[in-house]
């Protein structure tokens, strides 16, 4: 979903503050949910960063680093600097040097995604990386193409939409549930973003098309779409570097994983379509049945043929790729916060009790929302936006020529330091004060803004409530010792060694044992 910057700052402290941000201890200014200022022993818990990088890296280290992740390339000066830099693109196919532009001000940002979103359209990198997937479809598409698509999608998630199926959520939130409870009952530490990615890939499909995701399609759907990710990551930073799509190696394996996927979402559309025909009875309640139908008001077309699974397929896979990395990061910090785990265990059995969650219950759960902000402020599954410049350009005094790309570092404005208060602490609380409302307004863009704003921003505030109120009612959840996830971005911020978490059932009526990693 996005192109890693070529090259980033290099600042003189970088390495030393890292290591400072690391080691220093903390308060966390907030005690117990209701924000007190007492100091705690659970204070400010700064979950893992990427790997440090050495200063000055050579060619072949930046290539390396840039094919595993692109968050290993910011040092930490590069979360102080306010404006526009520019950044050589290496190619292996001319001489004629590129750049591509950083851009970490607010009011640039503002007016590349808010202000002017035609000028700066989606690169054709983006499409060649994920079209095999997901054809020329509403995430990676432009102009009056995309407008159309937008109008179309859009009626899938209104607010009525995202209530419709919220009962179809609570199914997969149930299952979730059982099937956690299995693992746990083995009392061995669980793969929890495994877990959510099965949570979300079932939510989404429930949603399109009201069945459960089987085993079966749930195996070959992750094991493709992890090999295609890994790969499409990879051609991204390859093209880039002028390698042409047609000469990668890894193009024939990246069009099979596309192929699975597809086989396996075509499935249940097919079995829609025969039924529709035959006039038998199909549910009208969810997000297949308002694309089949919606009409787009402005052209009077709706999706056909294999549009339709175009858009399903970004819809599966923009859906459930992005929840699922952020519910996991979301469950290892409070895995690591005992404290703000009661308090939303308590939230929960206020606003829940021991009843069944309700579509309006998921509002009133305002800690466990703001875990789930703050979870993507830390790690923003889309860690950068990519677009291009339609024309020449001057941003921040910066001189942009026509056609160049650019970047917008979710990852670095959520971790800005003129911006954050202690930036790579877990504190879920600040969403609730009033210094950080600035910050917020400025520099907090987990679902993007402006035109091409996330479709399903209110639908994935919606599934990862309900899972992570199930889940603390039903678990107490403690880190596994030893075990520390590493942070990378390909297609989404994940972690390269997984999630591991122990889960301990908590019976009906009963407290949670005191916490601590075992
Ligand atoms: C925590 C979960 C999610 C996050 C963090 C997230 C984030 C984003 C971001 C940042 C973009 C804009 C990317 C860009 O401009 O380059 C985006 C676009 C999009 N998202 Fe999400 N997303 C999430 C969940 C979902 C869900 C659940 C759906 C659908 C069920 C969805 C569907 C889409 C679509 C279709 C677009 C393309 C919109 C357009 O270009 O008009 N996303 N998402």
């Amino acid at each position: 979903m996005m192109r890693p910057p070529a090259q980033t700052d290099v600042h003189e402290n970088g390495r030393a503050e890292l290591a400072e941000f690391a080691a220093s201890p903390g308060t966390c200014p907030f005690a117990g949910r209701d924000g007190g200022s007492e100091r705690h022993e659970h204070a400010a818990f700064r979950p893992p960063l990427p790997l440090a990088l050495d200063r000055h890296p050579s060619t072949i280290q930046r290539l390396r680093m840039r094919l595993r992740s692109s968050l290993d390339l910011f040092l930490h000066g590069s979360y102080g600097f306010v404006g526009v830099s520019r950044h050589r693109i290496p190619s292996v196919r001319s001489l004629k040097k590129r750049f591509m532009f950083t851009v970490r001000d607010p009011a640039v940002i503002r007016e590349i995604l808010v202000r002017r979103p035609k000028d700066f359209p989606k690169g054709e990198l983006m499409h060649k990386m994920l079209g095999k997937l997901t054809g020329y479809s509403i995430f990676v598409s432009n102009g009056a193409a995309w407008e159309r698509q937008r109008r179309i999608v859009d009626q899938a998630f209104t607010h009525a939409g995202v209530r419709d199926v919220f009962p179809l959520m609570r199914d997969a939130s149930d299952a979730c549930l059982a099937r956690l409870k299995a693992q746990a009952a083995g009392g061995g530490p669980v793969s929890i973003d495994a877990e959510m990615t099965h949570y979300a890939g079932d939510v989404i499909f429930r949603t399109i098309y009201s069945e459960p995701m089987g085993g079966e399609a749930a195996g070959r759907i992750f094991s493709a779409f992890e090999v295609f990710q890994r790969l499409a990551f990879a051609q991204g930073v390859l093209a880039l570097g002028g390698i042409p799509f047609w000469l990668m190696w890894t193009n024939p394996r990246s069009w099979r994983m596309a192929r699975e996927i597809r086989d396996v979402l075509n499935g249940p559309l097919e079995r829609r379509l025969t039924a529709v025909r035959a006039g038998e009875p199909v549910s009208s309640r969810d997000i297949l049945s308002t694309l089949m139908t919606a009409v787009d008001p402005v052209t009077g077309t709706c999706f056909e043929g294999d549009e339709l699974l175009d858009e399903i397929a970004v819809l599966f896979l923009a859906g459930h790729e992005t929840s699922a990395a952020a519910l996991g990061w979301a469950l290892y910090c409070i895995a690591n916060r005992p404290d703000i785990q009661q308090a939303m265990r308590e939230e929960v059995r206020t606003v829940l009790g021991d009843g069944e969650p309700r579509f309006g219950d998921m509002k009133r759960l305002e800690l466990t929302r703001n875990v789930f902000r703050e979870a993507l402020r830390l790690y923003p599954p889309v860690a950068y936006f990519s677009r291009d410049t339609t024309r020449d350009e001057q941003l921040a005094g910066v001189e942009i020529a026509a056609g160049s790309p650019l970047t917008v570092p979710v990852w670095l404005m959520h971790r800005h330091t003129e911006f954050w208060r202690d930036p790579n602490g877990f504190d879920p609380h600040r969403f609730a004060s009033e210094e950080t409302r600035e910050a917020q307004r400025l520099t907090y863009m987990p679902f993007s803004m402006g035109a091409r704003v996330c479709v399903g921003a209110a639908f994935a505030m919606q599934e990862a409530t309900l899972v992570l109120a199930e889940l603390v009612r039903a678990f107490e959840i403690r880190p596994v010792v030893g075990h520390v996830p590493q942070p990378v971005s390909r297609l989404t911020v994940r972690s390269e060694n997984g999630i591991r978490l122990h889960l301990t059932p908590i019976e009906a009526n009963s407290e949670p044992l005191a916490s601590g990693a075992t």
